[in-house]
């Protein structure tokens, strides 16, 4: 078996929009495994073969879309929530190509998808014109793929493939689940986002592809796919098809030569409980903090040891922000759980029902990791 071990050295983010100094910088050291037996592993006859080729269409497609939008961003393009967070054209163009894709190719009287937009403030007066620019976007993308593109979409097309992510997934049967745009904050931003695309079959993930437009893939290259199928590993490939390489989670076992994942949103993820974590296990470099899923992506080929979330009191997590990065670590030979160690459990419905945050990282270190997690939440508290 042929084994190179490819040094990219040090790579940056990517900022389209500013084109100035990276957020980021982080050392990348990966295995690519080229052997005949691991490309074949890719394309073995395993049972989900047909929606993962579809999926990875999708999502392609709708990363063509938000790096178009991206490239072009106009204030006008990002509209607020009720919940006050943004959502750009681009969340609601990638939700309806990859709905559309999904439907055209599979089956669709049983198609179910969860998905984290709706069409409700598009179908009001002040959404009009927004729902205008959606559409051609979401036709100019159909149609660059010479697939979908005789028949163009119509607004109430738009809005119907946009609102068949309504479903409420759960225990039986296949879900897809989908977040068009994680990470918008990122996005809006011109950092890390990425198109996350999951399949639910009875409960458990079975099928994650996670399209990170903004992560290098080489020193030369930007645009990463991961994509995994549930007992098949993980790959890698970019985002226009070159050749998938198998990845894997780091192997270390020293916490001291650890580096962490958190989001770039204080918002989002304690902080200073992160801190406080990483220094209790001896963990030396500064936090690595990006957007989005691309955090399970990167550590799914060994760009970091260890991603913590730990969302402030009372934030419920929803399972498309974790169900593609999930599968995509846990198949690269990683371990996701919550705080306490239990296993994350996808078959609640939109909700994931957790014990405090998420962390991540490979076999050797969850014990110690554990351990720290548990004995900082007991400081935290005993300090309130
Ligand atoms: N207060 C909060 N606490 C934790 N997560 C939050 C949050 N508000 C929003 N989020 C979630 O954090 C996701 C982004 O993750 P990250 O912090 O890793 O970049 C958002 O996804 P969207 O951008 O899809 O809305 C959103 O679901
Ligand atoms: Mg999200
Ligand atoms: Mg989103
Ligand atoms: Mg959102």
């Amino acid at each position: 078996m042929a084994t190179f071990t490819v040094s990219t050295g040090t790579i940056n983010s990517f900022s389209p929009l500013k084109n100035k100094k990276p957020l980021f910088s982080l050392s990348i050291c990966f295995t690519l495994k080229t052997s005949k037996s691991t490309l074949r592993g890719a394309t073995a006859s395993m049972s989900y073969d047909k929606e993962l080729a579809v999926a990875k269409n999708a999502v392609s497609l709708a990363a063509r879309l938000c790096q178009k939008v991206q490239k072009a961003l106009l204030q006008a393009d990002v509209q607020s929530k009720s919940d006050k967070s943004p959502v750009t054209v681009a969340d609601y163009g990638s939700q309806a190509v990859v709905s559309v894709v999904l439907q055209k190719e599979l089956d669709s009287a049983s198609f179910s998808l969860v998905a984290e937009e709706d069409s409700g403030d598009l179908r009001k007066e002040e959404g009009k014109e927004t729902l205008q620019r959606i559409m051609k976007l979401v036709n100019e993308t159909l149609a660059s793929d010479g697939t979908y593109g005789n028949a163009p979409f119509s607004e109430e097309d738009v809005l119907a493939a946009i609102d068949s992510g309504r479903s409420e997934g759960g225990p039986s049967g296949q879900h897809w689940v989908l977040d068009p745009i994680d990470g918008t904050k990122g996005f809006l931003r011109g950092d890390q986002y990425a198109i996350a695309l999951g399949l639910l079959d009875e409960g458990k993930v079975v099928l994650g592809v996670l399209a990170c437009p903004n992560l290098p893939l080489s020193q030369e290259k930007v645009g990463c796919l991961f994509y995994a199928q549930v007992g098949g590993g993980t790959y890698m490939q970019s985002l226009d098809s070159s050749t998938p390489i198998k990845v894997h989670v780091t192997d270390l076992d020293n916490p001291e030569e650890a580096s962490f994942f958190e989001s770039f949103e204080a918002a989002h993820s304690l902080h200073d409980l992160s801190s406080l974590i990483a220094k209790k296990l001896g963990v030396k470099a500064p936090p690595v903090r990006i957007d989005s899923q691309a955090k399970y992506g990167a550590l799914s080929r060994g760009d970091g040891a260890i991603y913590l979330r730990f969302p402030h009191k009372g934030y419920r997590e929803k399972i498309w922000d974790h169900a593609a990065g999930y599968l995509v670590v846990a198949e690269a030979g990683g371990v996701v759980s919550d705080a306490a160690g239990n296993p994350l459990d996808f078959s609640k419905g939109r909700y994931l029902d957790l014990h405090e945050g998420i962390i991540v990282t490979n076999q050797k270190l969850m014990p110690a990791l554990l351990k720290a997690v548990k004995e900082s939440l007991n400081e935290k508290a005993s300090s309130l």
